[in-house]
């Protein structure tokens, strides 16, 4: 609820950070640690996350007990995750967060993109989350065999999607489909996981600076951009405050701006609910402008498309010109 902050308390507590060499990743992570939780980095570059480690033992300086630590794993592969869990359990550790923060896009119109782009796509996004939350699972089961499963310890998985599971466009084919995936996980997990103590959390961010959205700005189309421009890029730090702060009022579904909240609204579902009466009261809304609303944004990628002929134009200039001589 928004009015109490007692559903997400890490002091004390240790957090696997998947996904933390950078970006939101390690911005969550630095916020764990600030408050005394003990944090396991995961990515698979380990000079990047040697790095983050240090910085953020650097501007924490003294904790109460909490340490940092990284493990350089490519949990895009399962086998890698079996010894990830191997790895934890060897230091005697055992995660009551599971933050799966992994994943990026590659931005590129459908008929641009290779069949490599395409696979990564599923690799990065998808299986990065479902291959550790599987093998984890699977670890805790095998560790508390006799024991009854209402008295398993709270654990808490939380699962990164993103706004274009709500509203997938142009332009976000080799990623949003894998967005959407990590939704309906999310919605299985929580009937699945949660009578053995598990909390389940799906994070929908909006746009938020980090290394892997400068990147993707490097190849994103300008109609992909141009759709996009509502939700105007927030900070890697103030997104990683809001999510640890949603997840501290007790919301299960977290957006990152006002744009994520209402696209949100349109797709309801059997998703948790956050604002739940304002969102039935959007949802109708959205549902009577939707089709306007859809028809601008048809209008724009007819545009767009249009404009795409012109270099052929140029070149039909040019003959007119040589014509001329
Ligand atoms: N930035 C944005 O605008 C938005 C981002 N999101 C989502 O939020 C999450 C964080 O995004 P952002 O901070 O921008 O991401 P970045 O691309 O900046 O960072 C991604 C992290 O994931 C790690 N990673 C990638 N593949 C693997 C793998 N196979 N195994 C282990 N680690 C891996 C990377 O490290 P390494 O390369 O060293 O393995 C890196 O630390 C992602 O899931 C993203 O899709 C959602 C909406 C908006
Ligand atoms: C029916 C018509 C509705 C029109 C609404 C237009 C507003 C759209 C906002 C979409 C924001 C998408 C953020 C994607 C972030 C992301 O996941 C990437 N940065 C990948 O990392």
């Amino acid at each position: 609820m928004w009015f109490s902050k007692s559903h997400f308390k890490p002091n004390g507590k240790t957090a696997l950070v998947v996904g933390a060499s950078q970006g939101l990743g390690v911005e969550i992570a630095l916020k764990l640690y600030q408050q005394n939780c003990t944090v396991i980095l995961v990515a698979r570059t380990a000079p990047r996350l040697q790095q983050q480690v240090k910085r953020i033992q650097n501007t924490v300086g003294e904790t109460n007990g909490a340490t940092a630590s990284y493990i350089a794993c490519d949990v895009s592969d399962y086998n890698n995750c079996v010894k990830l869990w191997d790895e934890i359990v060897q230091r005697n550790q055992d995660p009551d967060f599971i933050f799966c923060c992994a994943g990026s896009s590659i931005p590129k119109l459908f008929n641009d993109l290779s069949g490599e782009e395409i696979s990564s796509g599923v690799t990065v996004n998808y299986n990065t989350a479902v291959n550790v939350v599987h093998t984890g699972f699977k670890q805790v089961l095998a560790a508390n065999p006799e024991l009854p499963i209402k008295q398993y310890k709270k654990r808490h998985i939380i699962l990164f999607s993103s706004v274009v599971s709500f509203f997938p466009f142009i332009g976000y084919a080799q990623y949003a489909p894998m967005k959407a995936a990590i939704q309906s996980l999310s919605l299985i997990l929580r009937q699945e996981l949660g009578p053995y103590n598990y909390r389940v959390s799906c994070v929908f961010p909006g746009n938020f600076q980090s290394e892997g959205y400068t990147e993707e700005q490097k190849t994103k189309p300008e109609i992909t951009k141009t759709i996009e421009g509502p939700s105007v890029a927030i900070g890697g730090d103030e997104c990683a405050e809001i999510v640890l702060d949603k997840l501290s009022k007790g919301y299960d579904t977290v957006t990152t701006d006002f744009v994520g909240w209402l696209l949100g609204s349109s797709v309801l579902g059997t998703l948790p609910r956050c604002w739940g009466f304002f969102q039935v009261i959007m949802s109708l809304i959205f549902s009577i402008v939707e089709p306007i609303a859809l028809w601008v944004v048809f209008r724009d990628i007819a545009k767009y498309f249009d404009n795409r002929k012109k270099p052929v134009t140029v070149i039909e200039e040019v003959e007119e010109s040589n014509k001329d001589k």
